[in-house]
Parts: structure tokens; sequence; C-alpha cells
């Protein structure tokens, strides 16, 4: 694999400013729901630090009712003394409240499920229960310790009805909350429904309330969905790394930032310390027993891996031909794949020179010709290739 800092040319005015939106990150949290996602303390104490050394904004961790372990680790979490905030997501209820508020936390998430599906099958309550409930959790928070953030979310909030959902996020607004949450809790939702979703939000909340998109990813939508959210003026976006959740998972933290470095690079580069990704990937994959899928965002095995002749042509002159994002950036590396059926001239006498090698006009295509006759069977790895132009040139 090569590796390289690409210098990022001619680019643009920020289209979307990095500075109008912030990750949070909740592997401490949605990542514990997936299906390997069992941290320990030791774990939970890694990924956190991990997270604030990369930059993350927040932190959101499981609800202190869980367990009295899961409780002792949130306040050994808050106690380490990270720049990034911690937030605890919990039911919009006193006792899950009570339990949370001293625990060191900066904030916390609140939710409840306002879909006909969570109303009758979850909790129970009607939109104006959920609301009185909402009135009763927050102004107690409120006058006692109104120091902490407090974010409520409706959750299934686009299987909700849309008067439902103001009526609620008005409600909530008006109680003084920092952010409102719109949550995709199946991942259905459509770019397009989240877009429109986010702007009719925005007109019933207060000028200086936060939104803030949860996507799963079970259509496929996580990552377009949290890039459509925040054009429409979402302030905060939930991430967890390499996506994990219920499920297949929720937006991952390197695919939305992928998507968000081609609106602003430098933007994306003065908040995060893009090159610890990798280790970010590498952590969470070792942690949960799986590997990174080959075909990630940024870190996966054949990311920037670069094949066809006509590509290879053109990636040797100037990366940025078949890259929209360097990989340098990202602290990853390029691969070039010269030794395959669907190879040209430009790639071998490219790897042909790497190697301090000539060969005229005629013997180019000639040995570039054999290479593709052998890798029709067998592509050639980067010794044997080497092995190829070396006995060619001596031939
Ligand atoms: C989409 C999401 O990811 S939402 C977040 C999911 N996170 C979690 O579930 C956190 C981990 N959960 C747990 O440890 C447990 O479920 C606990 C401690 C929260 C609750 O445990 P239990 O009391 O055993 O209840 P159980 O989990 O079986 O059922 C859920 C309860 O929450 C209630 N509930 C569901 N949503 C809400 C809400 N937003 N606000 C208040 N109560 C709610 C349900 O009505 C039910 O209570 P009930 O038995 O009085 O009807
Ligand atoms: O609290 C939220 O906004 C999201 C909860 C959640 O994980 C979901 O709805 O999928
Ligand atoms: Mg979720």
């Amino acid at each position: 694999m090569t590796q390289d800092a690409d210098p990022i040319t001619d680019l643009p005015a920020p289209l979307i400013p990095a500075t109008s939106w912030a990750i949070i990150d909740s592997t401490l949290r949605e990542g514990e729901q997936f299906a390997r996602g069992n941290f320990g303390t030791a774990d939970k104490i890694e990924i956190a630090r991990a997270l604030d050394a990369f930059g993350a904004e927040f932190i959101e961790v499981t609800t202190p009712m869980v367990s009295a372990q899961t409780r002792a680790d949130i306040c050994q979490l808050t106690g380490l003394g990270l720049k990034a905030k911690f937030l605890t997501h919990v039911r919009c209820h006193m006792e899950d409240v009570r339990r949370a508020v001293d625990t060191g936390v900066d904030g916390l998430d609140l939710l409840f499920g306002t879909s006909s599906f969570l109303r009758e099958f979850s909790h129970g309550k009607n939109i104006g229960q959920i609301i009185e409930a909402a009135q009763e959790v927050i102004g107690w928070i409120k006058t006692n310790h109104p120091q902490l953030q407090i974010r409520f979310s409706a959750e299934d909030t686009f299987r909700s009805e849309e008067a439902d959902l103001m009526a609620v996020y008005r409600a909530v607004s008006d109680l003084g909350v920092h952010r409102v949450g719109l949550a995709d809790t199946v991942g259905v939702a459509t770019p397009r429904q989240v877009y429109t979703l986010v702007r009719e939000v925005r007109k019933v909340i207060h000028e200086d309330c936060g939104i803030e998109f949860h996507g799963h990813n079970d259509t496929g939508c996580a990552v377009s969905n949290a890039y459509e959210a925040v054009e429409a003026g979402a302030t905060h976006i939930d991430t967890t790394i390499l996506g994990i959740g219920e499920r297949n998972g929720i937006t991952p933290l390197g695919g939305f930032l992928a998507r968000m470095f081609t609106f602003d690079p430098h933007g994306l580069m003065a908040k995060y310390n893009l090159d610890l990704l990798p280790e970010l990937d590498a952590m969470i994959a070792r942690m949960v027993g799986l590997p990174i899928p080959w075909n990630n965002y940024l870190t996966g095995e054949f990311a920037y891996n670069h094949k066809a002749g006509m590509h290879l042509k053109a990636i040797y002159l100037n990366p940025g031909a078949y890259e929209a994002i360097p990989p340098g950036v990202f602290g990853v590396g390029r691969r070039i794949q010269a030794g395959s059926k669907v190879t040209g001239k430009h790639a071998i006498a490219y790897r042909a020179r790497e190697l301090g090698l000539h060969y005229g006009e005629d013997a180019l295509r000639r040995v570039t010709d054999h290479i593709k006759a052998l890798a029709e069977h067998n592509e050639l790895d980067d010794e044997h290739l080497e092995q190829v132009l070396r006995e060619w040139v001596s031939a």
C-alpha cells in the first residue's frame, strides 16, 4: 500500500461549514445494543479516550438503569477529565432521571416513542400523557439540576403523525430543552423526508434549540439521511464507530465524515484528528470480534484500491482523478493493483519505471499483453509482476 498526504487543492468555499454541526458518538450507548457490543469497564474507558482524542464533541452512554456496574462505569468515565461532553440516554421517567443526574454527565438525552407502534406496544401512553411526563421530568431537571443539558427525542419519529410530533416538539422546546431529537428508529426514512421534517420542526421550536438526528441503516440511508438532516439545519448527528447498533446499526462515524469532508475539508480537519479514524475502526472491530468490512468507508481494505487501466493511468498523474477524498488525510494509503487483466500499458510502464526498468513502445505493448494474458487465469501480485517485468527486460 502506498501512503501519502495528498494536497487538497482548488477547494471552493465550504458549502456546509463543519462548524454548523457536532457529533454525538453513541458507540457507548447504541453500540452496546449491537449484537456483539458488550463493553467492559476497560473497553469503555479505551473507547471514550479514543473518541476524545479524535475530537468527538459528545459521547453518549447507556442509561444507568441497566445495572449498578453500568452506573459505576458512567461515573468513572465522567471522572476521566476528558474534553468531550458526556450524555446519558434515559427514559422520560423520574426514576431514571434521578439515577442519572449525579453521575457527572453534562446532559440527559430523554426519549419517548411517539409512533402508534410504540404508543401501543412499548409504553402505552397517548400524546397528552407523553407531554405531561415531559413537563414533569424536564421541569424537575431544570429546577434541581439547571447545569444539565436536556435533549428530548420523539422515538420512531418517521412513523409518527406530524401533528403529534409538532405538538410534542413545541411543548418540550417551550419547556426549555437544549435540543430536540428526530430518530429514524427503524431506518425507514428517505433523505427527502428527513430534509422536509427537519425544516418543519425548525419552525415550531425556539431559535436557540438544537436539532439532533439519529438514523438507522436498515434501508441503507443512514449516511444520506444524516447529511440531509444537516443540510436542513440539524445541529447534532448521532454516529457510532463502524456504525454498530441495534440490527444493522446507525450512521457510521467514518461514513458520515467522508460525506461531510467533501463540503468543508479544512473545517473537518480543524475539528477532528481525522488520521486517528483507522485506529478507532480497528479498536471496535477488535472489541466486537469482527473484521472491518472490506468495503467500509475510508478504512475498508479495498476502499482505496485502484485496478482498471484507465483509472491507473490517471491516478498516477493525479490521484484526485479517481479519489474524492485523499486517503492520507484519514491516515490510510492507496493500493495500486497493476497485475490484472484489466490493467493497461501506462500502469505497467509506471511500475516498471519505479523498478528502474524502461521499455520501448513495442516492448511495452508486448509485456502489457503478456501480463494481461497471464492474469486472465491468476492475477499477479506485486512480487510476481516485478518478476515478469524484470524477466521481460532481460529476455
Ligand atoms: C430505540 C432505542 O434504542 S431506545 C433505547 C433502548 N435502551 C434500553 O433499553 C436501555 C437498556 N434497557 C434496560 O436496561 C431495561 O430495558 C430498563 C432498565 C430500561 C427497563 O427494564 P424493565 O423495567 O425490566 O422493563 P422492560 O425493559 O422489560 O420494558 C420497558 C419498560 O420501559 C417503558 N418505557 C418504554 N419507553 C419509555 C419511555 N420513553 N419513557 C418511560 N418509560 C418507557 C415501558 O413501558 C416498559 O415499562 P413497563 O413494564 O412499566 O410497561
Ligand atoms: O434517543 C434517540 O433519539 C434515539 C433512540 C434510538 O436509538 C432510536 O430511536 O433508534
Ligand atoms: Mg437507535
